[in-house]
């Protein structure tokens, strides 16, 4: 197979266009697999200091200001990604 046939493109200069923008993704997406594995982290955290001092773990107030922030920033899907990534974070509920 060569670089066409894996990248889609019909030329070479197209496949190297693709293959190097690639590449930029996979490292992009490294780091916001990070950084989600991180905001998991520190939610744990907050979420176990409200549970231990005899509070709930989820806080819908604190949600709905996390929900704004996204659709704001990122339009309609900013909040279906903002509630995949709650889900995440504090499970279903
Ligand atoms: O900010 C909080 O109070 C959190 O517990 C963090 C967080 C979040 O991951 O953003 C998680 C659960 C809550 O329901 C609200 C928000």
């Amino acid at each position: 197979m060569n670089a066409t046939d894996v990248t889609g493109a019909r030329t070479p200069e197209a496949a190297g266009v693709i293959t190097g923008a690639r590449e930029r993704i996979d490292a992009l997406d490294d780091r916001i697999i990070g950084l989600i594995q991180e905001r998991a982290a520190v939610s744990a955290v907050i979420q176990e200091a409200r549970i231990s001092s005899g509070g709930r773990r989820v806080n819908l107030s604190r949600e709905m200001e996390v929900l704004g922030r996204y659709r704001e920033a990122l339009g309609k899907p900013g909040t279906a990604l903002a509630m995949t990534l709650l889900e995440m974070c504090r499970g279903r509920i």
